[in-house]
Formats: structure tokens, C-alpha cells, sequence
């Protein structure tokens, strides 16, 4: 992979030379990966995953894997259960769908949320309320399925089941495992990582997914108006088409929960973010003024997270949200992020309107490509730190 340091000389970073094209219909990591891997050292890697899975479920307080311990704890050595709820403003999609008179009030909350949380809690999405447990209900069943069976979908690259890609031996592992699938546009779906179990697991997340499509041109548009822009100015700069990834997350129980972390704190390297939190399970907890809160678990809203690129276009004026993902002592828990990228060919930028002798460019331009969030979060810094000028 061909990669070209931008930046100044004290923060360089790597952005990828790709070309679009290849990205756009190959799981690119992991047919690179197939050609320098035997047949063998796949299926050596697969099995150590699904051993990492037993692992994860069977191992008590006192021989928990060192590789999972963060040496100094989560929260200082406290319980992380015990910090406070975020009062995270919530949103009536419905004042976006059909104006109202209240439509106004509405965006000026949208933007303050935005740019003083980086997040919000979403209601009446026009997504209902069974569609949303199925869509739980179908990730459950197929991590109940054997082993065997959930192996067909396993995969070292970015889409499929797994652990991300780039994880290496000198960074303490992550408490959880993923399914990471390409949903929009569906020419870029990788039919092969869809679950053939459940029966119905196609068919649910391709609804959902046409459901969020719809939802999120509704978000990006509300949020172009709530800084007094054209309304379609985010949905112009990301470009056509919009890709989205749906990235199931699955927690197993762990008896320190403050010693391991199932996600570490990261921003998501997306345009925005569609959370659905598990329905009884809490573990989302998100970083605000430099304090850690506890995000509640409200079975019907979905979280709605800004993203590093949405950060960068709209010059600051929304804040990327660093959040974290927890777990439990005793049960489960399961979460699924959409997730909407910009097209990697023309790059993230400020868009013009914010930009101005007042308020110049904060950030310069970035190539953002599918690596590029693993290698930040391996590293522990953010595209942001870098991109800030
Ligand atoms: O499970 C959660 O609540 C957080 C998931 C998350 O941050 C992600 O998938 O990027
Ligand atoms: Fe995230």
C-alpha cells in the first residue's frame, strides 16, 4: 500500500494512495492478506480467534488474560458504573420530517448539541420499535450459532466477524468481538460475510439499513440548517454514493470490568454515527470536558455520535465524540453502530462557508481511508489531533 506523509514535520501522518475503485468492491485488507497468508496460517488465525471467544467467556477474576488489563484501571482504580449519567440532550426527528413551528427551536438544539456534546439521543426516527429489537434479536442468534458455523463468516480484513484488523501484541486487547458489514451501496456489500443464519438476519439488516439511509440524509440536512447553510451542503462535500457500515459489537461478561475496556476510547472516523444500544445492557460511556459520564440505556432512541469527518467539515462548528465501550460483570451486551463515511476520493475538508477571516481553517485536508482509523486507534491519538492546524 502506497502512502504519502502529509502534515508538518512535527505531526506527519499517513494518508493511503489507493485508488477508490479497488476499496469500493474488494474487502481490500483482506484479499492482500489472503495472497501473503498460506491456507494454513488462516485457519491457525481463525482458530486462535474463536479460542480468544472461549477465552473471553470462561475465564475468571484472578486469571484473566493480561493482554485484556489496563495496568492503571478504567476509572482510576474506581468502579466505572459509579460515574454519573450524561444529560444528553434528546432530538424530535419528527420537528425535521414535517416543520412545524417548533422545527426552528429544534435545529438551535440540534447545533448546541452538537458542538457542546458531540452527541445526542434521537426519538421518533421513524425507525419502530420491532424492527429495532429484531435487529438485535438476529446478532444474538447468530453468536449462539457454533462455532463452525460462525466461522464461514469470519475474516481477518474489515468486513466479516473478527477482532479489527491491526490490533498488535503491544496494545492490551480489546473485551469483544465484531461483524462488520458494507451495507450502502449495496454494489459494495460483501454477500460472502452475511450471516446465512439466522434465516432472516439479510433480511432485517437490509431494512434497517434502508431505514437509516433514509434517516441520515434527514440528520445531515437538519444539521447543514442548524448553521444556517444550504441543506444540502454536508450530503454534497461527503459525495455520491454515501457508504455505510453496519458494525455489530458483542461484549462478553467479564468479572473486572474496571480492568478491561471492550472498545477503547476512540472518535469514530465516520461522518456520523448510529448507535443502537443493547436494551437492558448499559456500557456506552462518553468523555465531556474532559470528564467520563455513563451514557442511559433508553431502549427505543438511538445514539447519535458525530464523527471525526463531520468535525473537519463543518470547521469545528460540531465536536467529534470520544467515547468507550464497557462491560459488564454478569451478562452480555450487544450495540450496533451505522456508521457513514465520506468517499475517500475527495478527501475531507472545511467547507467554504465556514471558513472565513474571522474563523479560518482549523483543520487542513485529509485523505481518509479504511485504515486510517485503525492506525489511529492503535496509536491512541486521533485523526483530529493531527488534522488541527
Ligand atoms: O457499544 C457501544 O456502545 C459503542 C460502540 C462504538 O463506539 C463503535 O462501534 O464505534
Ligand atoms: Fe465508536
Amino acid at each position: 500500500m502506497l502512502y504519502t506523509l502529509i502534515g508538518n514535520s512535527s505531526t506527519p501522518f499517513a494518508i493511503c494512495q489507493c485508488a477508490w475503485f479497488p476499496w469500493k468492491l474488494h474487502n481490500r485488507a483482506s484479499s492482500s492478506q489472503v495472497a501473503s497468508h498460506s491456507r494454513a496460517a488462516a485457519a491457525a488465525a481463525a482458530n486462535s480467534f474463536m479460542d480468544s471467544l472461549t477465552e473471553l467467556a470462561a475465564v475468571g477474576g484472578e486469571n484473566l488474560p493480561a493482554k485484556y488489563i489496563h495496568p492503571d484501571g478504567i476509572n482510576g482504580g474506581k468502579d466505572p458504573f459509579l460515574l454519573p449519567f450524561i444529560d444528553i440532550p434528546v432530538i424530535d426527528v419528527g420537528h425535521f420530517t414535517t416543520p412545524s413551528t417548533d422545527t426552528g427551536k429544534e435545529l438551535e438544539k440540534l447545533r448546541a448539541a452538537l458542538s457542546s456534546y458531540g452527541c445526542l439521543l434521537i426519538i421518533n426516527h421513524g425507525v419502530e420499535s420491532l424492527l429495532l429489537d429484531k435487529v438485535r434479536t438476529v446478532f444474538k442468534q447468530f453468536l449462539a450459532l457454533p462455532k463452525e458455523q460462525k466461522l464461514e463468516c469470519w475474516t481477518e480484513g474489515f468486513q466479516g466477524y473478527g477482532s479489527d484488523p491491526l490490533v498488535t501484541d503491544v496494545m492490551v486487547h480489546d473485551w469483544s468481538h465484531r461483524l462488520r458489514l458494507i451495507t450502502c451501496p449495496e454494489e459494495m456489500r460483501q454477500m460472502k460475510y452475511w450471516p446465512e443464519n439466522p434465516k432472516n438476519f439479510k433480511e432485517v439488516l437490509h431494512e434497517y439499513s434502508t431505514k437509516l439511509q433514509v434517516l441520515h440524509d434527514v440528520m445531515l440536512k437538519a444539521m447543514a440548517k442548524s448553521l444556517k447553510l444550504d441543506e444540502s451542503v454536508f450530503l454534497r462535500m461527503i459525495g455520491e454514493p454515501v457508504i455505510m457500515s453496519a458494525r455489530f459489537n458483542f461484549y462478553p461478561p467479564c468479572p473486572r470490568p474496571d480492568q478491561v475496556l471492550g472498545l477503547k476510547p476512540h472518535s469514530d472516523g465516520t461522518v456520523i454515527t448510529f448507535l443502537l444500544q443493547d436494551k437492558e445492557v448499559e456500557g456506552l460511556q462518553v468523555l465531556k470536558d474532559g470528564q467520563w459520564f455513563r451514557v442511559p440505556v433508553i431502549p427505543d432512541a438511538l445514539v447519535l455520535n458525530a464523527g471525526e469527518h463531520l468535525e473537519i467539515l463543518s470547521n469545528g462548528e460540531f465536536k467529534s465524540l470520544y467515547h468507550r465501550g464497557m462491560v459488564d460483570s454478569e451478562r452480555e451486551r450487544v450495540s450496533l453502530a451505522v456508521l457513514s463515511l465520506s468517499n475517500p476520493q475527495s478527501g475531507v475538508e472545511p467547507i467554504e462557508e465556514l471558513v472565513n477571516e474571522e474563523r479560518p481553517s482549523l483543520y487542513r485536508k485529509v485523505i481518509y481511508e479504511e485504515t486510517t482509523h485503525f492506525d489511529y486507534y492503535k496509536s491512541g491519538r486521533t485523526l483530529i489531533d493531527d488534522a488541527r492546524v
